[in-house]
């Protein structure tokens, strides 16, 4: 497409469609698909084209509300808005509105992938829509401003503070000057402590405040771990997902269990006190650092034993066939030959935590072809604002 076919910069007056995957409301325009930013279903919006790379779809921003949606709020963040900050995308619907808009998108998936029909609730987490980010990560801009990405864009916008961030995180962040370019990672734990690393594009980083260690509470546990390796973002998520996690997994005394993509232990703790002393856990993790924080905590539990290495790598070289599985694999998922590899070891349960709902819809299906159904399915709102969603599925075998 030359540049003057491209429709970018353009503004089309569209209806809005239903939501898809990643957070976008589906438009039609003289036969090309748009996606459409800062919309909500059903509403007429004037849209500006901000990316066309040819093809049948384009995408752009909400400018102008036409008609808007019942469920349309005022955002609380003055930088969500077309052109600004990349970090939320629904500050401009209700809370009721988000959940019944990843649910949307949840069932769509597990439909079209995995050809099942599911009725999905969005569970809200204690909290509300604010204030509850505990890891937080900033660029920093040309004058050494803390600031966040815009949407599907290297700019850099300034932020002083952050709404859905725990109260004073960013705000700390720009009680100082930090290196043109850097990114920071911030994080705040369970007793509020503040930890701050700085990265810069060139040498070595450098830890501005905090030692680097998070003490985190879940699943009846207090754990050490790095401030900045894998911790569920929101403050109740992983207290929540590990209590649906054990009440799935129901794993008996002297079972053999596998805690996949385990982080630094947390679901195989819970599965440790379900196998108890004759048991076995066996967590297989990729992060060495997750491995290590996860055997410090869990001295106490001798039956979990740590794999560090790819699943993809590790599950050839594990013997025997567990009674149950729990995974929670990045976003990608854990894809067609772990799947297939886990159905040849024949667990009675599977139990897969998912932060991206196409994958488990995918490995859904790749379950299903070895004979495992989806018995049980919760979606929870671990991350407000955002289009993101955590669920749990319980496979089982029939
Ligand atoms: C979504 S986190 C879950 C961690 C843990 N279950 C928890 O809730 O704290 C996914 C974890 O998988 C690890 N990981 C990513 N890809 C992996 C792979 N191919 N094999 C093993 N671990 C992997 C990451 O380091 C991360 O700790």
């Amino acid at each position: 497409m030359t540049a003057a076919q491209s429709w970018t910069g353009r503004q089309v007056e569209v209806e809005v469609g239903a939501v898809a995957h990643g957070g976008h409301c589906v438009a039609r325009a003289e036969g090309r698909v748009v996606f459409v930013r800062h919309a909500l279903p059903g509403e007429r919006v004037l849209v500006e084209i901000t990316e066309d790379k040819g093809g049948s779809f384009c995408r752009g921003d909400a400018v102008q509300v036409l008609e808007a949606s019942a469920d349309r709020v005022d955002p609380v963040c003055p930088l969500a808005h077309p052109g600004g900050c990349g970090g939320c995308d629904w500050q401009h619907a209700s809370g009721q509105a988000q959940r019944a808009l990843k649910a949307a998108v949840v069932a769509e998936q597990l439909s079209r992938l995995a050809k099942l029909d599911v009725d999905v609730l969005v569970e809200e987490l204690p909290g509300g829509l604010v204030d509850w980010r505990t890891r937080v990560r900033m660029v920093v801009d040309g004058h050494g401003r803390p600031g966040f990405r815009g949407h599907r864009s290297h700019k850099v916008i300034p932020a002083k503070r952050c709404p859905i961030a725990a109260p004073g995180l960013v705000e700390d962040a720009n009680d100082q000057r930090w290196t043109r370019g850097a990114e920071l990672e911030l994080t705040t734990d369970a007793r509020g402590r503040v930890d701050i690393v700085e990265h810069p594009q060139r040498g070595r980083s450098r830890q501005v405040e905090g030692d680097g260690v998070a003490v985190e509470r879940a699943a009846g546990r207090e754990w050490h771990v790095d401030a900045h390796g894998f911790w569920q973002v929101h403050p109740e998520a992983a207290d929540y997902l590990a209590e649906v996690v054990g009440e799935w997994a129901a794993a008996r005394p002297g079972d053999t269990a596998w805690d996949l993509y385990g982080g630094a232990g947390l679901f195989g703790s819970v599965l440790a006190e379900q196998v108890g002393a004759e048991g076995s856990v066996v967590v297989v993790e990729s992060a060495r650092g997750a491995v290590a924080d996860g055997r410090a905590n869990l001295v106490d539990l001798p039956q979990v034993r740590f794999r560090v290495g790819l699943v993809e790598d590790v599950l050839a070289r594990l013997h025997g066939s567990p009674q149950v599985v729990v995974l929670d694999p990045p976003r990608k998922g854990a894809g067609r030959a772990v799947v297939d590899a886990l159905a040849a070891r024949g667990p009675d349960r599977v139990v897969y935590v998912a932060c991206d709902p196409a994958a488990l819809a995918r490995d859904v299906a790749g379950f299903a072809a070895h004979g495992y159904r989806l018995d049980r399915l919760r979606a929870f709102d671990a991350f407000p604002m955002t289009h993101h969603v955590e669920c749990v599925a319980l496979l089982v075998r029939d």
